[in-house]
């Protein structure tokens, strides 16, 4: 249970915060956390809610209600997506913000954790009703946000266009160009190259070094990826580049399948031309339903859509050898205690999807400093420091006998509490 009383933790009612406090007070337990620090992290440091009315392209005006959630400010600004989702809630933001914690410690980047939602379908947003919305929730967050205080990105539902508004909305109100903002922005506009590849680049990586461990030859290994957008599809391009055979696809309108290996070009310009953006309906493949992808037997299978899609149901019939998850959460505990039982070599969240928030860094550095990097430059540190961080995961999951989950998040706790305690409390 988090700390305080259940009646009066507004964070409760979400099943995803829930699972990010057992995750902590697993940690906290394995590396005998002060209980102090450990409670004090399992609530964010400063949550807002904000109505958001935007003006429809039928002349109504309709409330969204969105959410900025900053978990921690120790190490540096707080750090982390904006998701647009039809049922994002304020306990799945914190849970979000609470493993961006974790992440940036891993990584070793002078971040605290955050994360940003609304609760809306962009897909039904019309004309220009994605813009307004964007940039009305800049101006009602734009107190508890700043360069050096807290920076947002993309997630599930937004991009690089969504990061352009809040630069310039943000902008305006200072009265001049603000790049360092946000990162994940268009390069015209200060971004850094590669970030929009970089989560699902940085999975590869992790997905090659796992590979090498387990002596699986990339050539001749397949792959299963749940969701196809900006996480999903680039880790397709780069699964191909190493010569793995993506074999099923999903996304929210159905899945995949051809075992001869998807070719991801042609699939890449189907979804491009068709209305809906979606994999559904690709000429070169057999549908199959939701259920089976995750089961489809492979050698690497990549969740990249969304939280808690593995679960004690489902578990135990995974048929891969590597669990990348590109996803932030998508495995639940009793999942997670269930792959303890078998081979499975899981590469989790917070270290394998460390890709995006990594060049982020690189992007905010470089916005600050007001000098670029060129994209060799960005790919080889990313590089850097993804192989860093999964050795040390393996260092730690190896000395200590323990799964490279508990592994990964001890090495992420650790540093923010280690941060926390040199600080001191402040009376
Ligand atoms: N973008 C980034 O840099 C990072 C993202 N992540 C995480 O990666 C995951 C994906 O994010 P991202 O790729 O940016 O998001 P996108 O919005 O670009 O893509 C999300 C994908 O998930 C699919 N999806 C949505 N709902 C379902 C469903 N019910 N079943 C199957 N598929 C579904 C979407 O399908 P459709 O298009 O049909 O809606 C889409 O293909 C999230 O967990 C995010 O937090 C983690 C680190 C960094
Ligand atoms: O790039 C960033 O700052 C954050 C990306 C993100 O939201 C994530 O890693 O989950």
């Amino acid at each position: 249970m988090p700390p305080g009383n259940p009646a009066s933790n507004p964070f409760i009612s979400s099943p995803t915060y829930l699972m990010a406090c057992q995750q902590l007070r697993n940690v906290a337990r394995a590396i005998q956390l002060d209980s102090g620090v450990a409670e004090r992290l399992m609530l964010p440091k400063r949550s807002q809610i904000v109505s958001v009315p935007v003006r429809m392209e039928d002349g109504r005006t309709e409330v969204f209600v969105g959410y900025r959630v900053q978990h921690s400010l120790t190490s540096g600004p707080s750090k982390g997506g904006l998701r647009y989702a039809k049922n994002v809630d304020l306990g799945e933001v914190a849970a979000l913000a609470m493993w961006m914690s974790w992440k940036c410690g891993i990584m070793n980047l002078p971040y605290g954790g955050a994360k940003g939602g609304i609760a809306v379908d962009p897909a039904e947003l019309r004309g220009g009703e994605k813009e307004r919305l964007t940039r009305r929730f800049t101006d009602e967050i734009q107190n508890i946000i700043g360069p050096r205080v807290d920076v947002m990105a993309p997630d599930m539902g937004t991009d690089e266009q969504t990061m352009a508004w809040i630069y310039d909305t943000y902008s305006m109100k200072v009265g001049y160009a603000c790049p360092e903002i946000v990162t994940g922005k268009p390069v015209e506009l200060g971004g850094c190259v590669g970030r929009k590849e970089a989560t699902g680049r940085g999975v590869v990586y992790c997905i090659s070094e796992a590979f090498d461990e387990l002596n699986i030859k990339s050539e001749g290994a397949t792959a299963v990826v749940q969701g196809f957008g900006n996480v999903g599809s680039v880790t397709c391009d780069e699964l191909v580049k190493i010569g793995t055979k993506v074999v099923a696809i999903g996304d929210r309108y159905g899945s995949i399948r051809n075992d001869r290996g998807i070719n991801i070009a042609r699939l890449n310009e189907y979804v491009s031309r068709n209305e809906r953006k979606t994999i559904v309906g690709f000429p070169e493949a057999e549908a199959i339903p939701d259920a089976e992808l995750l089961i489809t037997p492979c050698t690497v299978l990549v969740p990249a859509a969304m939280e808690r899609v593995i679960t004690a149901e489902n578990a135990g019939k995974l048929k891969c050898r590597v669990l990348a998850e590109g996803a932030n959460g998508p495995t639940d505990p009793e999942a997670d205690a269930i792959l303890a039982n078998t081979d499975v070599f899981v590469i989790p969240d917070i270290l394998c999807n460390a890709g995006g928030v990594t060049v982020s860094y690189f992007e905010w550095v470089q916005d600050l400093a007001q000098f670029m990097w060129d994209e060799e430059e960005v790919n080889a540190q990313l590089k850097k420091l993804m192989l860093g961080a999964f050795k040390r995961v393996r260092d730690e999951a190896k000395g200590r006998k323990i799964g490279n989950r508990l592994a990964a998040l001890s090495l992420g706790v650790q540093k923010v509490a280690r941060e926390k305690n040199k600080r001191g409390l402040y009376p």
